[in-house]
């Protein structure tokens, strides 16, 4: 293990994934470091959720290494395991558990003891707003609350990096608000937070570090005002960066909007036609009926 790796909270080198014809990562090199706040964000398709597989032990890599705290990822699965919390996309939770008989299952499962993990799980409801919810089975919790019980599921063991794969998707203002405020306490204690979103304003909000992905390669990385750099915000710098200048759909979408009738299919029908099975209706150039 080099110096560079024993720094680095998350070390990836020339990382490769694909799916039959699909590169959905191609090569890519990642330094991130420990202590800080970092957002990596691209385009839907970029590759964000199969690094974030690879680099947690989720999904094999077919060529490259990744370090996390240290330890190679896939030589040395249960000690990174141990050092890493993990709120995955699609997130699968035991439905029939209540959210605290969950934290506590998952307390006991990562070797606390029992009167620990009371402590902590009292303490993450309290802190995520589901102290009310703490007896109501998964299953019928919000979509919000899902996100909130997986995340207070994957902090417990008290890791030492993070990995959120789209973690406001789906929460309200309210609860997206406890949630930063549980995440930026917790990078102030010198923990590692990687998160992946597309929404450009809460990366640049929250994040001091980024990395932005497009097309299964990373474009840059750095401090988020390097990134940045002479851009107005980093949603420009985006922009620029995977050269999505937003498409012009005028021409192919003539018929959208400015609706002045209903286009309704003249042709003859004949008896028991059905309007499903009816001859499809002919348009002028414009679309709309004549
Ligand atoms: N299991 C899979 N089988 C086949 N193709 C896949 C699979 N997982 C991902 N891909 C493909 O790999 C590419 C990268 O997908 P990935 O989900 O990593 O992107 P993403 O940046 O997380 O996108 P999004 O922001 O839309 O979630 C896409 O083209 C996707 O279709």
């Amino acid at each position: 293990m080099t110096s560079a790796e024993e720094t680095a909270a998350v070390r990836v080198h020339d990382l490769w994934k694909s799916f039959g014809q699909q590169t959905a990562v191609a090569g890519i090199e990642l330094a991130l470091p420990a202590g800080r706040f970092i957002g990596l964000v691209g385009p839907n398709g970029a590759g964000k959720t199969t690094t974030l597989s690879m680099v947690t032990g989720l999904l094999r890599p077919d060529r490259g290494t990744v370090y996390v705290a240290g330890h190679d990822v896939w030589a040395d699965p249960a000690e990174v395991k141990a050092r890493i919390g993990v709120l995955p996309e699609g997130l699968r939770l035991f439905e029939r558990l209540s959210g605290h008989e969950l934290l506590a299952y998952t307390g006991r499962l990562r070797g606390l003891p029992g009167a620990e993990v009371d402590k902590r799980a009292d303490q993450l409801l309290d802190v995520l707003d589901l102290a009310g919810a703490r007896n109501k089975l998964v299953v019928d919790y919000s979509t919000g609350m899902r996100k909130k019980i997986g995340l207070a599921a994957a902090l417990l063991h008290n890791p030492e990096v993070l990995f959120l794969d789209e973690p406001f998707e789906g929460v309200d203002p309210v609860s997206a608000q406890t949630i930063r405020g549980v995440l930026e306490r917790y990078t102030r204690s010198g923990a590692t937070v990687v998160f992946s979103s597309h929404v450009m304003e809460l990366v640049e909000s929250l994040c001091d570090w980024v990395a932005v992905m497009a097309a299964g390669r990373i474009r840059a990385q750095g401090p988020l005002t390097e990134v940045r750099g002479d851009a107005t915000s980093l949603q420009e710098a985006f922009l620029n960066l995977v050269g999505a200048s937003g498409k012009d759909s005028g021409g192919t979408l003539d018929w959208l909007g400015n609706v002045q009738a209903p286009l309704l299919d003249e042709s003859p029908r004949g008896p028991g036609q059905s309007p499903e099975t009816a001859t499809p209706p002919r348009r002028n150039d414009t679309g709309r009926h004549p």
